[in-house]
C-alpha cells in the first residue's frame, strides 16, 4: 500500500522511514512546520541515527498540504495533541483527504480521534499505541532510540470490529517495516493501557528533567508508579475501561521500559525543554476528568498536571 505521514517530527520520520526501508512501500510526508521542510530540501534528505550512532542522509518525499498531489492508501497521523486541530483543518482545506482512504495514529493521551473523525468514515480510521522511543534533534534530524528490532506497537480498529482487508494489509507492512505491530481487539482499552503509562513515565521525568533510565535508578520510584497507576485504574474502572495489563504488570512495564530505554528523554520532555507546552492535559489531565466524570477524585493526577503546568510557567525565570 502507498501511506501519507502526516507530521514529520520524530515519531511521524520513525514510521516513514522504516517503511520505506524495511516495507519497500512508497510513503509522502506531509508538513507544516517551515524549518523541517526546508531543511530537508536543502539537505536532500533527513538525516537518521540509532542511538547517536550511524548518522546518515535517507531521501524522502516531503510537501506542505497545498502542493500535495498525491494519493496514499492510508494516512499516519503523528502530531502533538495541540496542534492536531489545526493541522486537520489546514490538510483538508487543501484537498489531500479523500473517502477511500483509511487513517491510523498512535499519538499519545486521548482525544485526538474525536477530531479525526470529523474529517474521515469511522470504519476506516485504526487506532494505535507505541512504545517506540524517538528524538527529533531538530529540523531534518531523527534519532530512533532503543535496539534495532526493539520496536512494539499495537494497534485496534476504532469499531472494534474484526481487521479488515485494509487493516490486514496495514498490519503486514508495519510487521515487514520492523515496528513490532500486535493487534488489539478494543481501542479505548488499549489506548488507556499507554496512557496511564505515559501519565507516569513521561510526567514524571519531565518534571525532574531526566532520562527513563535515571528516574528508574530513584528506589521509590515504582512506588510513586504504582500510586498513579492505583488512581488511573480506579477512574477507568468505573468508567468501564479495563486495561490490557494489571496494575503489577502495569509497575513492572515502567522498570522494564525505563531499563530498555534508558537514555530517552521522553517526547514529553522534549516540548517541556525546547520552551512548547507538553501534551499533559490529555495524558495525566485526561485521566482526571475521566475520575472527575465519574465521581472519582484522581488528587495525584491532578496535583501532577499543575505540577507540569507550574514548571512550564516558571521556565520564564530560569
Ligand atoms: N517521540 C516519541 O518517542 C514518542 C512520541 N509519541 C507521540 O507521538 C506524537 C508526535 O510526537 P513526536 O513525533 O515526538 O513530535 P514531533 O517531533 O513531531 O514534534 C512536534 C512539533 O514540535 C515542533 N518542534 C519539534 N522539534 C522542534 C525543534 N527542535 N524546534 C522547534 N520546534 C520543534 C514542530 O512544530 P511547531 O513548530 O508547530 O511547534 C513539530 O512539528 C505525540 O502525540 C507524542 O506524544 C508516541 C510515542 C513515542
Ligand atoms: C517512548 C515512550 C514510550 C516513553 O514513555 C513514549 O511514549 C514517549 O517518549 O512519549
Amino acid at each position: 500500500m502507498k501511506y501519507g505521514i502526516i507530521g514529520a517530527g520524530a515519531m511521524g520520520y520513525r514510521y516513514g522511514i522504516l517503511l520505506q526501508e524495511n516495507a519497500g512501500v512508497q510513503v509522502d510526508f506531509i508538513e507544516t512546520w517551515k524549518p523541517n521542510i526546508e531543511k530537508v530540501r536543502e539537505q536532500g534528505g533527513v538525516y537518521v541515527s540509532r542511538d547517536h550512532e550511524n548518522k546518515h542522509l535517507v531521501p524522502i518525499n516531503i510537501f506542505y498540504p497545498e502542493e500535495y498531489k498525491g494519493h496514499p492508501d492510508v494516512w499516519i497521523i503523528f502530531k502533538k495533541q495541540m496542534q492536531l486541530k489545526e493541522e486537520m483543518k489546514r490538510d483538508s482545506e487543501a484537498g489531500i483527504f479523500h473517502d477511500d482512504q483509511y487513517v491510523f495514529s498512535a499519538m499519545n493521551g486521548m482525544g485526538h480521534f474525536e477530531v479525526i473523525e470529523k474529517y474521515f468514515d469511522k470504519d476506516k480510521i485504526v487506532c494505535g499505541t507505541a512504545m517506540i522511543a524517538t528524538v527529533l534533534n531538530g529540523p531534518g534530524d531523527v534519532d530512533f532510540m532503543g535496539p534495532v528490532n526493539s520496536e512494539v506497537m499495537h494497534l485496534a480498529p476504532y469499531n472494534n470490529k474484526k481487521p479488515d482487508e485494509t487493516v490486514k494489509a496495514l498490519f503486514d507492512d508495519l510487521k515487514a517495516a520492523k515496528l513490532g505491530p500486535v493487534v488489539s481487539n478494543n481501542w479505548v482499552n488499549m489506548c488507556m493501557t499507554k496512557v496511564v503509562f505515559n501519565a507516569v513515565v513521561n510526567t514524571l521525568c519531565t518534571m525532574f528533567e531526566v532520562q527513563m533510565g535515571q528516574f528508574i535508578q530513584y528506589p521509590k520510584a515504582p512506588e510513586m508508579a504504582r500510586q498513579l497507576f492505583n488512581e488511573s485504574f480506579d477512574a477507568c474502572e468505573r468508567a468501564g475501561i479495563y486495561m490490557d495489563e494489571t496494575r503489577d504488570e502495569q509497575v513492572q512495564s515502567v522498570i522494564d521500559t525505563c531499563h530498555t530505554l534508558k537514555y530517552h528523554y521522553p517526547s514529553m520532555y522534549q516540548d517541556f525543554s525546547k520552551g512548547r507546552d507538553t501534551e499533559v492535559d490529555y495524558i495525566n489531565g485526561y485521566i482526571a476528568k475521566l475520575g472527575r466524570e465519574h465521581d472519582y477524585i484522581c488528587r495525584t493526577h491532578e496535583f501532577v498536571v499543575n505540577q507540569v503546568h507550574l514548571v512550564e510557567q516558571m521556565r520564564q525565570f530560569k
